[in-house]
């Protein structure tokens, strides 16, 4: 999909979005003309827009714009990165943390861009495993580093408030590339981050 800004994006969808929720409200047996429900198809189309504008932006080039030559050749964490998503089979949230591990291999990455592109990966229909292998290979494919390990833990809505309603279930996705593969490298990860595992 090319790459637009989401402001450009925003502008020219919010009316058909807003004209398509109009119509789902009213089927589902609502007045959408009564006071309380007046602005809601505009808020709904922009909040909506909102939870998919990764759609819109390049999670390569936000690494890209923040990589520096450096030395460091040791494990790089970043834990409990808070991410909402929506789930591609009911379009209800899920949402958790990720915790991200890389070994640099000449190259380091401003810290702040890896949650970035966890937002990205995030605000797009999703399952929890594809978000999980697009941030690993996102960093795997655009920093090359040694080493990139992603853990995801999330709580699904879609299995909270209907369907089969498990209010306490946790779901642990994982993925390992280069030297995370090695069990040493890949338990000395898990140790550091184990007191954020639930
Ligand atoms: N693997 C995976 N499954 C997910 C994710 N999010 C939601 N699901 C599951 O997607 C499945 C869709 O199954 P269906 O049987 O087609 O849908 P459903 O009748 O609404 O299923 P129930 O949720 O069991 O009522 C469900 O088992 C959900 O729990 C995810 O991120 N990963
Ligand atoms: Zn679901």
């Amino acid at each position: 999909m090319p790459y637009k800004k989401f402001e450009e994006y925003n502008i020219h969808v919010t009316d058909d979005v807003k004209d398509r929720y109009k119509n789902i409200i009213t089927d589902l047996g609502e007045n959408v003309e009564r006071e309380g429900l007046l602005k809601t198809p505009e808020r709904a189309a922009k909040a909506m827009q909102f939870l998919t504008q990764g759609y819109y932006q390049d999670a390569a080039e936000i690494l890209k714009s923040a990589m520096f030559e450096e030395d460091y050749d040791d494990m790089v964490i970043v834990k409990d990165i808070e991410l909402y998503s929506l789930c591609e089979h009911h379009i209800l949230p899920f949402f958790g943390k990720a915790h991200i591990a890389y070994i640099p291999n000449g190259h380091i990455v401003g810290l702040s861009k890896l949650p970035r592109i966890v937002d990205v990966f995030a605000r797009r229909l999703q399952v929890q495993e594809r978000l999980t292998h697009d941030i690993l290979e996102c960093i795997n494919e655009t920093l090359k580093p040694k080493g990139v390990a992603v853990v995801i833990e999330a709580s699904h809505m879609c299995m909270m408030m209907r369907g089969v309603q498990k209010q306490n279930s946790v779901t642990t996705t994982s993925g390992f590339r280069g030297q995370f593969e090695k069990i040493e490298t890949r338990n000395e990860f898990l140790k550091l981050i184990s007191s954020s595992l639930s």
